[in-house]
């Protein structure tokens, strides 16, 4: 792969997830009844971004917990001997959960995340936030709240590097090979 572009410095990450934080708390009209649940990785740290950030502004500490999307994928024969490492230690019944997931591209990693949520609960609603945006949707999924709009080539791969995994906070764009997209 070959980087083309970074779209999105630490700075640009930081104010897209304040952002994001606002759009939740105005949505919901505050943080009561609110949980936040992020797709494992990168996910779950963007949801503990947007978890402090809540309590930063409302002083709510609002419940917060990992899904392992895996066992619910449509794309991978479904492995009976996957233990999911979700980390969802509350009731989701009745909650208004906010999923969110780094990049947002088919809508098959977010259809297996509601699933997975589905499964342990029935939530008052749910809602999605999305760092990036890369459109290319192949079910009706759209999400209440994107940090960044990236229109992009299906040739193309969006990476989110996040500084608790990855050392450092950005988005970049990378140019797939020939034989990388022969390999998709
Ligand atoms: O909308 P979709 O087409 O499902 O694509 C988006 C998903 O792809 C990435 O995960 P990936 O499967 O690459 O695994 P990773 O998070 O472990 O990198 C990303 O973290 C999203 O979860
Ligand atoms: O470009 C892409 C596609 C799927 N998932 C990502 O994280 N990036």
């Amino acid at each position: 792969m070959e980087q083309k572009a970074i779209i999105m410095d630490e700075s640009a990450i930081r104010r897209a997830v304040a952002r994001i934080t606002y759009e939740i708390l105005e949505r919901n009209r505050g943080a009561e009844n609110l949980c936040i649940v992020g797709i494992l990785s990168r996910g779950v740290v963007l949801a503990e971004r947007i978890a402090r950030k809540i309590y930063e502004l409302e002083r709510a500490e609002v419940e917060f917990g990992a899904l392992d999307i895996t066992p619910f994928r449509d794309d991978r024969i479904a492995n009976a001997t996957h233990s999911a490492k979700s980390t969802i230690h509350f009731p989701v019944q009745d909650k208004r959960v906010v999923i969110v997931d780094d990049v947002l591209y088919t809508g098959r990693s977010c259809r297996a995340a509601i699933d997975a949520i589905l499964a342990i609960g029935r939530p008052q609603c749910m809602q999605l936030a999305v760092l990036v945006d890369r459109g290319h949707r192949e079910l009706p999924i759209r999400p209440d709240y994107i940090g960044k709009n990236v229109p992009t080539a299906q040739s193309e791969t969006v990476r989110v590097s996040v500084r608790e995994i990855d050392g450092t906070d950005c988005v970049v764009i990378y140019q797939n090979t020939d034989a990388e997209m022969r390999k998709e």
